[in-house]
């Protein structure tokens, strides 16, 4: 099987011992997205502008791996609050404008580095993994 770990400048590094993606053949698999600003390597301020950093970084490690947000079949989104759903909702629903793939979300303890949400994906991969 034809296995690729992917690793881009293009988004947060990982935080620990863990790949960025990985590309298993046609699908890629992102690792958990912090809300990391690569310009301040911090997160910035509320569950609305960390969902939209999440997925900023999912969505530039999916295209490294040659493929996308629009080519998204599943996410799982970890929330540090529940009652942050309907902010998280309404910024993931912008991404994902077409058929939304499936999801599931979870409320947990704690996220790495105290972020209020992560978000991975599994997609299918449309071209090549990025030079
Ligand atoms: C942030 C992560 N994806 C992790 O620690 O696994």
């Amino acid at each position: 099987m034809d296995r690729t770990n992917i690793k881009t400048d293009a988004a947060a590094p990982a935080a620990g011992p863990y790949a960025q993606a990985v590309r298993a053949g046609d699908l890629v698999f992102a690792s958990g997205q912090l809300p990391i600003d690569l310009s301040t390597g911090g997160f910035p301020e509320g569950v609305e502008a960390q969902t939209r950093r999440s997925l900023a970084n999912l969505s530039a490690v999916l295209e490294a791996g040659g493929a996308s947000l629009a080519s998204v079949v599943k996410t799982t989104v970890f929330l540090k609050d529940m009652n942050d759903f309907s902010a998280m909702n309404a910024v993931y629903a912008e991404h994902f404008p077409g058929a939304a793939p499936a999801r599931s979300t979870i409320e947990v303890a704690r996220l790495p580095k105290d972020a209020l949400v992560e978000i991975e994906a599994v997609a299918i991969a449309t071209g090549p993994v990025a030079a």
